[in-house]
């Protein structure tokens, strides 16, 4: 006769099981708790209102998956272009753990503000010329310093 349940062959699937089964709780408690700002979007910009938005974003796990080798977190190239639309109507941020130069190296869009070692090393956008937005920062090479 065949069995409908699922087998367990060992007692090391066994564990593996209730892993997975308590995994999935604390996931779902996390959810419950912090929920996808996807659902209450609505909510959000009904909020957000008369307001002025900036819009802080993490870099691992956030902009890029998360991969064994750190020098290979790359962000996709939609990821990129939406971060770049982005930045067009709020002022935009990264803040990481990462050196700011390497956040930069990895993202590469001059609109946006850095922040490397937790933020302890910020930089502005670029700025081309005195008339561009007060939200930019003059870059020195540009000045020729
Ligand atoms: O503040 P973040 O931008 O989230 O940076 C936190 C750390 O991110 C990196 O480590 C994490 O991502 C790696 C690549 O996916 C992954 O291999 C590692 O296990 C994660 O901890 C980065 O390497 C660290 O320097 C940052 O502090």
């Amino acid at each position: 006769m065949k069995s409908s349940s699922p087998r367990h062959t060992s007692t090391r699937d066994y564990n593996y099981e209730i892993v997975s089964v308590d995994t999935d709780v604390a996931y779902r408690t996390w959810m419950a708790k912090y929920p996808s700002a996807l659902s209450s979007f609505e909510q959000i910009t009904n909020f957000a209102k008369g307001k002025r938005i900036a819009l802080f974003l993490d870099f691992d796990g956030t902009l890029s998956p998360i991969v064994d080798n750190p020098d290979f977190a790359f962000m996709s190239t939609n990821m990129r272009a939406t971060a770049a639309k982005v930045a067009k109507y709020f002022p935009t941020a990264i803040i990481s753990g990462r050196s700011r130069d390497k956040v930069y190296n990895f993202v590469g869009l001059a609109d946006l503000y850095y922040a490397g070692s937790h933020g302890m090393d910020i930089m502005g956008p670029i700025r081309e010329s005195f008339d561009d937005p007060p939200n930019c920062i003059i870059s020195t090479n540009k000045q020729g310093k």
